[in-house]
């Protein structure tokens, strides 16, 4: 058997993370499993408290699991010695808050401020400028370069972020709720600017939000409860015999790695399954009965 994930870019295998508040344990992931392929674009949704900024935190570097595995793009994020975290943070990964003003130096122009990263990683001047221009047009900026972050929008303070995080070539970009702060008009910009960085960029993308017009939009939207990944949309473009294109959107329950899957609640309300059931085999499903009577 492959290993688990061995062909995706992000893999988290049983990821837990505990805080400790005074003499209490916060479990904010509590055996989190989510792979995803390179080339991706996904959206992580879950209620408030659920532990999605928890394992952008884990995933961008930030932070550290307990226990568990997450890899990206080959990296081991539990087992990094300070220097190759500062350079898997430079140029592995890239990140864009819900904060516009926490994105960018408000001293520097967009240009400037676009231009930095790539200062830090050694680029020659010439090449940085052409880099530069390069990601302010496709994010649609080419006439604000000059312009300092207090000079733009909300909405254009978030594409120049993202211009950012491009310039090192990243493999995978992490945003934490990037239209949040925004209105419906200027969050679909910046939602698209995120769609450019990774169909022409080739970026894998990541984003956590609460934005249903987002998490509608890409591939597959992956639900986060208690700490753990519970459920999948997954979309597709469907034609039919007409030539009419449709999206068609199926939920998936997430099956980890030892065969365990939650079965959502209201099914087992409705069935009253409780403490066990009945699991039968068929030739192409599993059926699930409540345990019968006399067993109970
Ligand atoms: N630094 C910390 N110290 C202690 N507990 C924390 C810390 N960070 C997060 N938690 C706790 O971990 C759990 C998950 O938090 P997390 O911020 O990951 O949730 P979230 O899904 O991102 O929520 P929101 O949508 O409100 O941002 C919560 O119970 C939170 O209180």
């Amino acid at each position: 058997m492959t290993e688990y994930g061995s062909d995706a870019l992000i893999v988290c295998d049983n990821i837990v993370r505990i805080y400790q508040v005074e003499n209490i344990e916060v479990q904010a992931l509590q055996g989190l499993d989510l792979t995803v392929d390179r080339g991706e674009m996904i959206a992580i949704v879950g209620a408030s408290g659920s532990g999605k900024s928890t394992l952008l935190n884990v995933l961008s570097g930030l932070d550290v699991p307990t226990a568990g595995q997450a890899r990206v793009a080959g990296w081991d994020l539990l087992r990094m010695t300070p220097a190759a975290r500062l350079a898997y943070r430079r140029k592995v990964v890239g990140f864009i808050w819900q904060q516009t003003a926490r994105n960018l130096l408000p001293y520097l122009s967009a240009e400037e401020n676009v231009s930095l990263p790539m200062s830090f990683a050694g680029m020659r001047s010439r090449r940085r400028i052409r880099r530069t221009a390069e990601l302010l047009d496709a994010m649609g900026l080419a006439d604000k370069a000059r312009r300092r972050p207090g000079e733009l929008s909300g909405g254009e303070q978030q594409r120049v972020a993202i211009a950012v995080s491009l310039a090192n070539r990243p493999e995978v970009l992490f945003a934490d709720e990037p239209t949040g702060e925004l209105d419906t008009a200027t969050g679909e910009d910046v939602f698209a600017a995120l769609r450019t960085a990774n169909r022409n960029l080739g970026t894998t993308v990541v984003i956590v939000t609460h934005d249903s017009a987002v998490s509608s939009q890409v591939q597959r939207t992956v639900a986060i409860r208690d700490g753990r990944t519970s459920s999948e949309v997954v979309r597709r473009t469907e034609v039919d015999e007409f030539g009419a294109s449709a999206v068609i959107a199926r939920e998936y329950a997430v099956l980890d790695r030892a065969g365990r899957l939650q079965l959502p609640s209201d099914f087992r309300s409705s069935l009253g399954l409780k403490r066990r059931v009945r699991l039968e085999l068929e030739s192409d499903h599993v059926g699930v009965w409540p345990s019968s009577k006399e067993d109970d």
